[in-house]
């Protein structure tokens, strides 16, 4: 906190010559604005420093009076190591940045030259209150700070203005701020929201003179519009307790010693964050680690205790990981079977959650050996964290026969991964080859990839009746990776749901849709704001997933009764499906649903054409987000027809007990019926186990195909 500038005490009345112009530091005349300005920077320079130079955060044009405080919150929020890479100055006045105190200089003289004047000479010459110099010129360094009622005196406030209470020292604000409007789970003590416009503006404050978000603010306000009325009451309720509790009617009389007991829960609070974060960095193991440890194990007890002795406590069911990963890597173990006795006299533990019976292994389970069967071992389990996998499921065998190669990959290279078209042993007598029939229809139906365009983006059907123009947000991070703490999309998403919740029930706040791993940690039917082309951050973000495209093996398999009513026209009995080519962990991104994107209207036509209980490869968002209550009211409904224009989504069949979820994700717009259609794994995922998904038909009762999923919870029906 620097001191306030003294300002000459005694003004000289006489001054009653209306060209004169008299300097408000020393008093000197001057003919016009030009000489006294020259005249300030020659002799008052510091002070000019201390009533006109404010500095910015160019990350996230939060302002400050002082350079320290600005570089303590450049490194703590932005982990910038030194302040000049990120600094803009501010002026105090009237808040435009600049790059240098140059640009500065010639700002404030040329659009505050009024600043230098005595002002009790602008009051004789113009009495009026609009055009009187800025008192808060007058009272110091508190200028950027907007407080006209209670600037008097000597004694100056810095004042919060999300909640208008008043600190005496910046680091004090500057700490409130940080404690009481930016902590993830602190959500309640934030003001009511008068409008999504002004809440915005207040939330990021001064972010708004943003060109970057200012710009998008505005194009996503339609979408945010329903949900903030319906939250508003809501909130204004939350808020309500707090102003009565705590604040007096007008923030702007609050006193510091409101501070005392606006701070003290939400000190706590912050503090059970930053506790349970630092428990959350205790190194885990990941595959490689269990795995090798794995290895060296007489038994299970011997490998808890060695897993333990290096991560401290792990889940019981730990061992059942271990043991897969054995298996999938041709390491022979027992120790995972019930009854099994360790030769080395190991007692096992009393836990019967820790006895648990399995499953054993069949004979002979091995790797799939599919079109790619040659997995680097080390590279897969170097990208798996410690994931825990407790249901015996895992070791059941999945179509493990020996798969014959239709195709290596059916996208013919336009995935970063060849997805195979593979028929296993026993189906493949009923296959027709491409090529051996003499029937070029009946072949047709056993070479898929040859009844359809594979694309890996979906294209808008002109009946969807759209602006050619869609408007995106870029985030204002300014690192190749973005952090979820000052990232834009976060806080849009936060903004959006105040309340959502990861596949834990924990809070969402402040936190991207995807772990550092890369994996879905967001519960299903919320949007997904991806980083995208108007960020500055590169493919390494963690904000970016779905847009990488496929990473994981994918296969498409013959099945033995998912067949297609069409593909019946041309005797082919079998349909497709897709299943795991390598495991997967829950939560990964598996693939996007790519097609034709059709208004109701003409996904309606052609569902007719189609005819409505036969196969289809229409996906229907409408039906999806009916499911999820936490869409955003008024959301897009709108179709993707995979049937001439799709990618290995359009194979993938439905399940009343699915392993996949979609999520809305936004990536190159923000405009929901461009939101692409992500399909994540709900839970671990075998090699070979089938991917399925919940189509959610709607159809009437008595509509709709048989199902043939196979689950205990079969709704019987394909709807
Ligand atoms: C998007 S396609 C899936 C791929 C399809 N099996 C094929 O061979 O091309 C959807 C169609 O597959 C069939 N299908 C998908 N899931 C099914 C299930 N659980 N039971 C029966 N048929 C299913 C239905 O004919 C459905 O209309």
């Amino acid at each position: 906190m620097e001191e306030p500038v003294p300002l000459p005490l005694a003004i000289n009345d006489s001054f009653d010559d209306d060209k004169t112009i008299k300097c408000k530091m020393c008093s000197v005349e001057f003919l016009d604005d030009q000489q006294l300005g020259t005249h300030w920077m020659e002799n008052h320079k510091k002070e000019a420093q201390r009533l006109f130079r404010g500095y910015a955060c160019a990350i996230c044009l939060d302002s400050f009076i002082n350079k320290k405080v600005l570089e303590s919150h450049v490194q703590e929020r932005h982990h910038v190591q030194f302040v000049e890479q990120c600094m803009l100055l501010r002026c105090i006045s009237c808040g435009s940045h600049f790059g240098n105190t140059e640009e500065l200089w010639l700002h404030v003289l040329s659009t505050h030259p009024v600043d230098f004047r005595l002002s009790k000479i602008a009051q004789q010459h113009n009495p009026s209150a609009a055009e009187e110099p800025p008192l808060k010129l007058e009272l110091g360094n508190s200028a950027s700070l907007e407080n006209n009622s209670e600037n008097v005196g000597s004694v100056q406030k810095f004042i919060c203005r999300f909640c208008g209470l008043k600190f005496d020292l910046l680091p004090d604000l500057g700490r409130h701020h940080q404690a009481a409007h930016m902590g993830p789970s602190l959500a309640s003590s934030r003001p009511p929201k008068k409008g999504v416009r002004y809440y915005a503006y207040k939330l990021k404050s001064g972010r708004l003179s943003h060109p970057r978000f200012k710009k998008g603010l505005g194009a996503v306000s339609y979408r945010i519009r329903n949900r903030a009325t319906a939250t508003m009451k809501k909130r204004l309720q939350a808020s309500k307790l707090i102003d009565t509790e705590i604040i007096s009617a007008e923030p702007h009389v609050m006193e510091n010693s409101n501070l005392g007991r606006l701070a003290e829960p939400q000190c706590s609070a912050l503090a059970k964050i930053l506790f349970s974060r630092t428990h959350k960095t205790k190194p885990r193991p990941n595959n490689l680690d269990i795995l090798s440890i794995a290895r060296s194990s007489c038994c299970k007890v011997s490998l808890k205790a060695s897993l333990e002795e290096k991560y401290g406590m792990l889940p019981e069911c730990l061992y059942l990981k271990a043991a897969k990963l054995c298996s999938e890597h041709n390491v022979q173990v027992e120790w995972h079977q019930e009854k099994f006795v360790c030769i080395n006299g190991c007692k096992p533990a009393k836990d019967p959650d820790f006895l648990s019976p399995l499953i054993p292994l069949p004979n002979g389970f091995e790797g799939h050996q599919s079109a790619d069967s040659l997995d680097d071992a080390d590279e897969e389990l170097e990208l798996d964290e410690c994931h825990y996998i407790i249901n015996s499921q895992h070791f059941k065998k999945g179509p493990m026969q020996k798969a014959n190669i239709l195709c290596d990959d059916l996208s013919f290279g336009k995935e970063s991964v060849p997805v195979a078209c593979v028929v296993d042993e026993g189906l493949f007598d009923s296959v027709y080859i491409s090529g051996l029939s003499s029937n070029e229809q009946n072949a047709r139906s056993s070479t898929p990839w040859e009844n359809f365009i594979y694309v890996t983006n979906s294209s808008l059907d002109q009946s969807l009746d759209l602006d050619v123009e869609s408007v995106q947000l870029g985030c204002t991070c300014s690192n190749s990776t973005c952090f979820p703490e000052t990232c834009d999309h976060v806080y849009l998403f936060d903004n959006d749901y105040e309340d959502a919740r990861d596949i834990f029930g924990k809070p969402m706040r402040g936190r991207f849709p995807y772990d550092d791993k890369g994996r879905i940690i967001l519960e299903e039917g919320y949007l997904v704001y991806e980083c995208n082309r108007k960020c500055s951050c590169n493919i390494a973000c963690p904000n970016r997933v779905l847009q990488k495209g496929v990473r994981v093996k994918l296969e498409v398999f013959k099945t033995e009764n998912k067949f297609c009513p069409l593909t019946l026209l041309h005797v082919d009995l079998q349909g497709w499906g897709v299943r795991a080519g390598e495991p997967i962990l829950s939560g990964t991104f598996v693939c996007e649903y790519v097609g034709e994107i059709l208004g109701e209207q003409e996904a309606n036509n052609r569902l007719t054409r189609y005819g409505r209980d036969g196969c289809n490869y229409m996906f229907n968002i409408g039906s999806q987000i009916n499911d999820m209550s936490r869409l955003i009211e008024g959301q897009a409904r709108y179709f993707i027809d995979a049937s001439k224009y799709g990618n290995v989504s359009r194979f993938i069949n439905h399940s009343c007990s699915p392993n996949l979820v979609n999520h809305q994700v936004l990536v190159d717009s923000m405009d929901c019926h461009r939101a692409h259609i992500g399909l994540y794994a709900s839970q671990d995922i075998s090699v070979g186990e089938e991917l399925t998904f919940d189509y959610r038909y709607e159809l009437l009762p008595g509509q709709g195909y048989p199902c043939q999923c196979g689950a205990s919870t079969c709704r019987g029906r394909l709807y």
